[in-house]
Parts: structure tokens; C-alpha cells; sequence
């Protein structure tokens, strides 16, 4: 199925999204069609594909790609292996990712993809196929100009290799800019596969410089201890701040006094497994209510809901897994006085990232890690810079989610505007 949606096509949106949509749009007071454009995905595309499994049979697995705004520039989003990923889901991604490039402004729309898959379940060689199967299913529907797929939950950099390989066996020639997250020796870039633990740290000093905390004082729990919540852990370890807990699909550990993350680092290497560190064991459940100054959910969506919000005794939250946080939860949290740094802020960093993967690969000119690391930072500051100037400017926008929702919204429909998609008159918009 390829979809270009017109205005009749359904909505999908997450809770979270649609309301923050709908606050926006009444504050901006945004026409119908804007928020037409902004509700729907430009294009849906869903292939089942038939993989020959090691012993013989065949298995079917679901798989997406949903190609959201275009038009501030190619589509940009992560691949996700996951057994519950489904088209709504991937919607919902595919639009935070359209307001991420947005808020971190780079020149991308927004895309995300996802295969319904146990990845544990498979052998090496058929993961490998999966991968080249998706790329065989979607090469006439991505590229470097157009839309330019990158890792997310259970997919990594061998992922992306066999994805970029795949590719040019189909079209000829080299075309490193399809995909980003690639191995360096591969054309990617320096510094990719930490960059959005490093853009969530970042991000952190600025809002504890803000509210003039200070970082050796400031406990943290981070839940998800994968590509983003391990790096994350580690950077802010030293950075100075204080992780007290941290924790994986099986549950976590917590240590009141830190974690002392090199010595983690080296034994979950070896055993792969949190509790042989020896800490004090936790489930996720306790993670997410412990008293710390900041709750980190890096691992997947819906994890502060109406279920746990009361409990929730962290000062401020920061979002670095997509949509952890429920509508009516945020809400709560904001009653509370609990500032919500949001998802499409908070883990933009891996998104620039990629964005300065492709701009490598694009002019063939390849950047160190140490210039890597200061475009990031410098990047991420301004993007957190121009969400707190809306703040302070407007007396309507309480939260960090709002500020960067009207930054985001803004900026999309005035590319939509000048590519004549929309018209911006004050005459067109509804009350
Ligand atoms: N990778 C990237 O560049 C980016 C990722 N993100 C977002 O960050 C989040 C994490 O992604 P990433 O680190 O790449 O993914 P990974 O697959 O590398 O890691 C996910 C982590 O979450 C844990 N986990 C999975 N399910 C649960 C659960 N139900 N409860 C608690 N923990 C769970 C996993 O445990 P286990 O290790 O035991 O499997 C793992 O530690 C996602 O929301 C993703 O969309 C956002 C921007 C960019
Ligand atoms: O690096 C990218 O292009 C996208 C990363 C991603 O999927 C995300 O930010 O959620």
C-alpha cells in the first residue's frame, strides 16, 4: 500500500500530540488546512515481507514507512525493530520527527519506519535478510534527496551497513547518503552513534543552568539502558551529575549515593546483565517514582501515564525516549509544577547528528570527532535558546513542550506557506 493521503485520510496521532497540536492551533489560531497538513501523514507505505527463515519455513513480518511533512526538505527518521510496532505507531514517530528537524533546525521533513519484529528471535543471517528485504521493498521510495532512513530501537550501525550495501546493489553506483548511523569506515560520521546521549546531556546543562541547579548536587534515573540510555548515564556521570539508577527491559538497579558508571560500563560488557553489578535491585515501576531531581525515560513510549503520574517525585523530567509520556500525565506534571523537557528537544541531538552524516557524505569532506562534538553542542544550545525565548516572550506557552510545538508548527507551515501549499493570511484562519 503507498498512501498520499488527502484531508479525508485518518488520524493517528497520539494523545500527547494531538493536544498539544490543538493548543497550539488555537493560541496561533491555525486555518483548517493548516492543521490538515499537520494531522496526516503526506505518504503511508506498509509491506508485509516474506522472509526465509534458517530451517526452511517462511515467516511474514509487517513493516512501514511513513514519509510525514516534506516540506521543509527530504523526510528524515529512524528504523525500529520491535514486536508491537504498528502503523499508528510509526505515524506518531513519523510526525515528532517533522517537528524535531523543526526544533533542531535542519533542513529535513519527517519520516520513521519500522519492522514488527523480535529481533532477539533471529539468527545474524536472518536479520541480514529482513534488513536487505525492507531496503528491496522501499529503494524506489527513499534516497538521498528524498527520504534518508537512520536507526532507532533495536536497530544500529550494522543495520545501517547492510541497508546502504543493499541499496546500491539495487541502484549502481555508491550512494552513502541514503542512510545515516553508518559504521565510520563506511561513510559515517564521527560521533553518531553517541550523539543523541551527548545532545540530551547537553540539553540537561542548559536547563540546569537555567532553573540555577548545579550539576554535582542534581541526582538522575535513566530508564532503558541501550544506545541512548547507557551513553546518556555515562556523560552526565562526567559531567558530575549523580546517577543513582538505571535499568533495562528486565528491570534496574539504584544506588542512593551514584552508580559508578566506568565500573558498570565494564561489567555489563562482559555479563550483559544490570543485576550482576551487584546494586540494589529495582523494577521499572520503582525507577520511575524514585525521588530524584530528574527522571530520564530513554527506552520506549508511554511510561508516565495516569497509572503512575501521582507517584512520579522527580523535580524535572527529561524526555529522551519518543512519547514517554502520556497527555494526561504531562498535564498532571505541569499542575505540579514538574517541568517536562520534551522528546522533540531532548533527543534531537541524534537526528543533527545524522544531519551532519549527510552533509558529509553529500560534499565527500569528512569532519573530526572533536568538530562533531562542538556543531552538536553549538546546535543544540541555539535550539534550546530559541525554545526559551518563546517562553519568556509569550504569556500563553507554560510549558517546554508547548514552546517547542509553536516553534516546530511555525516553522513547517511557513515552508508550507512558501511552497504555496497553504496561505498565511489572517483571512484563511479559522476561530
Ligand atoms: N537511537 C537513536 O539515535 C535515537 C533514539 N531515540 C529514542 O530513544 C529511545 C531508546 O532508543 P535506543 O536507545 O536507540 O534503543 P535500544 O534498542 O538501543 O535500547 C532500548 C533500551 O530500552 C530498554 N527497554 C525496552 N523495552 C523496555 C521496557 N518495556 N521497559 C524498560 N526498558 C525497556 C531495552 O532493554 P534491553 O537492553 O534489555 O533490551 C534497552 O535497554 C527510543 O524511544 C527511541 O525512539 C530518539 C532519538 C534518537
Ligand atoms: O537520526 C535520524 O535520522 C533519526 C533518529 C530518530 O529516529 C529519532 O530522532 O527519533
Amino acid at each position: 500500500m503507498d498512501t498520499d493521503l488527502g484531508p479525508t485520510g485518518t488520524e493517528t496521532l497520539c494523545d500527547v500530540c494531538t493536544t498539544e497540536l490543538d493548543r497550539v492551533s488555537k493560541v496561533g489560531r491555525l486555518a483548517d488546512r493548516e492543521l490538515d497538513l499537520l494531522r496526516q501523514p503526506k505518504r503511508r507505505i506498509n509491506v508485509n515481507i516474506p522472509i526465509r527463515m534458517d530451517d526452511g519455513s517462511v515467516e511474514v513480518f509487517p513493516s512501514f514507512r511513513i514519509q510525514y511533512n516534506t516540506a521543509r526538505g527530504p523526510t528524515k527518521g529512524g528504523i525500529r525493530y520491535h514486536p508491537s510496532v504498528n502503523a499508528d505507531e510509526v505515524d506518531e514517530l513519523a510526525f515528532l520527527m517533522s517537528l524535531k528537524c523543526a526544533v533542531a533546525n535542519i533542513p529535513f521533513g519527517g519520516a520513521k519506519g519500522g519492522i514488527q519484529v523480535d529481533p532477539s528471535r533471529l539468527s545474524e543471517g536472518e536479520l541480514e535478510r529482513l534488513s536487505r528485504a525492507y531496503i528491496n521493498e522501499y529503494h524506489r521510495n527513499i534516497g538521498p534527496e528524498t527520504d534518508i532512513p537512520a536507526p532507532d530501537v533495536n536497530t544500529d550501525g550494522r543495520i545501517m551497513a547492510w541497508m546502504r550495501d543493499e541499496y546500491e546493489s539495487i541502484t549502481g553506483g555508491q550512494a552513502p547518503g541514503v542512510i545515516t548511523g553508518k559504521p565510520v569506515e563506511l561513510g559515517g560520521s564521527e560521533g553518531r552513534e553517541y550523539a543523541t546521549s551527548l545532545g540530551g546531556a547537553v540539553i540537561l546543562d542548559e536547563f540546569v543552568d537555567e532553573v540555577e541547579m548545579t550539576r554535582e548536587r542534581t541526582t538522575v534515573a535513566v530508564q532503558g539502558f541501550g544506545n541512548v540510555g547507557s551513553y546518556l548515564a555515562k556523560f552526565l556521570h562526567e559531567r558530575g551529575y549523580d546517577v543513582v539508577a538505571v535499568s533495562n527491559v528486565d528491570g534496574g538497579i539504584h544506588d542512593s549515593s551514584g552508580i559508578d558508571m566506568p565500573a558498570l560500563f565494564d561489567a555489563y560488557e562482559s555479563s550483559d546483565d544490570l543485576f550482576e553489578f551487584g546494586a540494589a535491585e529495582i523494577t521499572n515501576a520503582d525507577l520511575l517514582t524514585l525521588d530524584v531531581d530528574v527522571l530520564i525515560p530513554a527506552a520506549i513510549e508511554n511510561q508516565i501515564t495516569e497509572a503512575n503520574m501521582a507517584e512520579v517525585q522527580a523535580d524535572a523530567v527529561l524526555e529522551m525516549a519518543n512519547g514517554p509520556t502520556t497527555s494526561r500525565a504531562d498535564e498532571h506534571l505541569t499542575e505540579r509544577g514538574i517541568p517536562v523537557i520534551p522528546d522533540i528537544l531532548a533527543n534531537a541531538g541524534g537526528v543533527t547528528a545524522s544531519y551532519f552524516e549527510w552533509v558529509q557524505n553529500t560534499t565527500n569532506e569528512y569532519w573530526t570527532e572533536e568538530r562533531v562534538r562542538e556543531k552538536l553542542a553549538t546546535q543544540l544550545r541555539e535550539a534550546f535558546a530559541d525554545l526559551r525565548e518563546i517562553k519568556v516572550a509569550s504569556e500563553t506557552t507554560r510549558t517546554w513542550r508547548e514552546a517547542a510545538y509553536t516553534r516546530a508548527v511555525e516553522s513547517v507551515l511557513q515552508a508550507e506557506a512558501y511552497r504555496g501549499n497553504v496561505a498565511r493570511a489572517d483571512a484563511e484562519r479559522s476561530d
